[in-house]
């Protein structure tokens, strides 16, 4: 029955990092995944290009896709304004139960709300469950054959708002090819790649930043 690697990781957050820093807890789990096991966090050299776009969207609403163990939405809300919150959807309840412990040590839970579930059920009932409006910042992490269909229901829900910017992690690798294209082509979309690397690699990879046009 031993462990999981997000259970690792996390004891390596309890051990490590200091209780109420954020930076710490990065840090921490970037370190733990460069020297004892990767992970599939989105890392510190593409972080660092997720921290430069969450500063200047300062967004008041985030919406995370894919929690998975919490690094970017540590990342994430450690950089929100008085006020902001960050939407952060998981659908597995082990990497959520990590995610919301690694949140709580970070100290910036009260910016955080994790919700269990499929995205595909969850982003319709944004407005009723969380009285979202529009979000003004959607990162999209998770299953890379749903960021199509997802965008595509953020879109219809009347979730995005003209200006809103969505960031999509690996659209190099592991690659998300029918949402790039439609970024890339729709005139709804003003997109950008940002080229980078794979998490704690040399391997390429990127981020696509996607500001709807309304
Ligand atoms: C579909 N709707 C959904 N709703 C809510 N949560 C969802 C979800 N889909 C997936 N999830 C969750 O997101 C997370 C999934 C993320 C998928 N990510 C990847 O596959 C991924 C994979 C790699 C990767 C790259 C190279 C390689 F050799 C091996 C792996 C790198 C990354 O940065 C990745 O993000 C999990 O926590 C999963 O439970
Ligand atoms: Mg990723």
């Amino acid at each position: 029955t031993g462990s999981t690697r997000p259970q690792r990781l996390l004891r390596a957050v309890q051990k490590k990092a200091t209780q109420g820093d954020p930076q710490s807890v990065i840090a921490t789990i970037d370190d733990f995944c460069r020297h004892s096991e990767w992970a599939m966090n989105v890392g510190d050299e593409k972080g660092l290009i997720l921290d430069s776009i969450v500063s200047e969207v300062n967004p008041s609403t985030a919406l995370e896709l894919g929690t998975y163990c919490g690094y970017s939405t540590v990342r994430i809300a450690r950089l929100l304004p008085p006020g902001g919150r960050c939407i952060t959807l998981e659908f597995n309840p082990a990497y959520a139960a990590v995610a919301r412990q690694v949140i709580a040590w970070a100290g910036i839970q009260d910016k955080v709300q994790l919700v269990e579930g499929p995205s595909g059920d969850l982003i319709p009932q944004m407005k009723e469950l969380f009285g979202v409006q529009t979000f003004d910042f959607v990162f999209l992490d998770h299953w890379k054959d749903r960021y199509l269909p997802d965008a595509k229901l953020l879109e219809e829900c009347g979730l995005l708002r003209e200006g809103t910017v969505l960031l999509a992690d690996n659209v190099i690798c592991p690659g998300t090819p029918e949402y790039l294209q439609y970024v890339r082509n729709s005139p709804r979309y003003e997109s950008r790649y940002f080229k980078s690397h794979l998490e704690y690699t040399k391997v390429e990879d990127g981020l696509e930043k996607s500001v709807f046009l309304g």
